[in-house]
């Protein structure tokens, strides 16, 4: 059975929610109207990267983001990856993914890990410490936020618990889009599993962003790119290639952890 992927590649308005809500609430009607099962938004796409107005426009404990995923999922029934968004709590602000399933049901509200210092993330926010696992209608899934995908170790441990689809949202600039498809195909390739990652489009004070959101199948082909324009960015994938693809290469059963432990251990014996 295919299930219909949606990525809206928005070109987001710095440091405006409203619009932007407004915006992806036309996308996600659109999308469903084209047979979308599941709706994925970009990286912080309430606010933009805006990190010195956070006191301002960050979302109290997310309440309102998780109320427009919750209301969009239902209305429109579809599992909504519903970006991150400026998380405000007791500790700080995070950058944190939320997910409503189509029930509207908020299944995981992963806050990112690894904080990006080129784009001054370390000096406003404040990083997770819980993993982003979640399933929707039975599919295994993980959720990420762009610049963990720098990390393999991160990934593959939400692949070692039984991700099939990795979702990754993000604010990728332009410079580096050759390391952003090479990451992305990597992580699918040594994770045998699907990545569906959805970036932002257009510019902002700082940065101009690549666009060129991806949907990559277990064999690592790319299945669906686009450009760097602001759109939509539909798929079809089939879940079933993910046991195809792990049966061919066992890479999980031939892993050796207990040898890459004893040999860290003389690693650091010699060094
Ligand atoms: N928003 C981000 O985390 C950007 C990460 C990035 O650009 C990178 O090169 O890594």
């Amino acid at each position: 059975m295919t299930i219909r992927i949606a990525c809206l590649q928005l070109d987001i308005a710095f440091g405006d929610p409203q619009t932007n809500e407004q915006q992806a609430e036309t996308a996600v009607q659109s999308v469903a109207n084209e047979g979308a099962n599941i709706v994925v938004l970009p990286e912080l796409w309430t606010t933009g990267y805006d990190l010195t107005r956070l006191d301002e426009i960050a979302d109290d404990d997310a309440v309102r983001a998780k109320a427009f995923a919750s209301r969009l999922a239902q209305t429109y029934g579809v599992h909504f990856v519903a970006g991150s968004v400026a998380k405000k709590t007791a500790a700080g602000v995070t950058n944190t993914m939320i997910v409503a399933d189509r029930s509207g049901q908020i299944v995981s509200e992963y806050s990112k890990l690894h904080l990006f210092q080129l784009m001054d993330e370390h000096l406003y926010l404040q990083p997770g410490n819980e993993p982003g696992l979640f399933s929707l209608s039975g599919l295994p899934c993980a959720g990420v936020i762009c610049y963990d995908i720098r990390f393999p170790e991160w990934i593959r441990a939400h692949a070692l618990a039984g991700a099939e689809v990795l979702f990754v949202v993000a604010e990728w600039p332009l410079p580096r889009l050759h390391h952003w498809r090479t990451l992305l195909m990597a992580r699918a390739i040594e994770n045998q599993c699907y990545v569906v990652a959805c970036n932002r489009a257009g510019r902002d004070p700082n940065n101009v962003f690549a666009g060129h959101s991806l949907v990559i199948d277990p064999w690592g082909e790319i299945i669906a790119e686009a450009d760097e324009k602001p759109g939509v960015l539909l798929a079809d994938i089939d879940p079933a290639l993910v046991k195809e693809v792990r049966a061919r290469i066992p890479v999980f059963a031939d892993r050796r952890p207990r040898d890459y432990d004893e040999a860290a251990k003389k690693i650091f014996k010699t060094y």
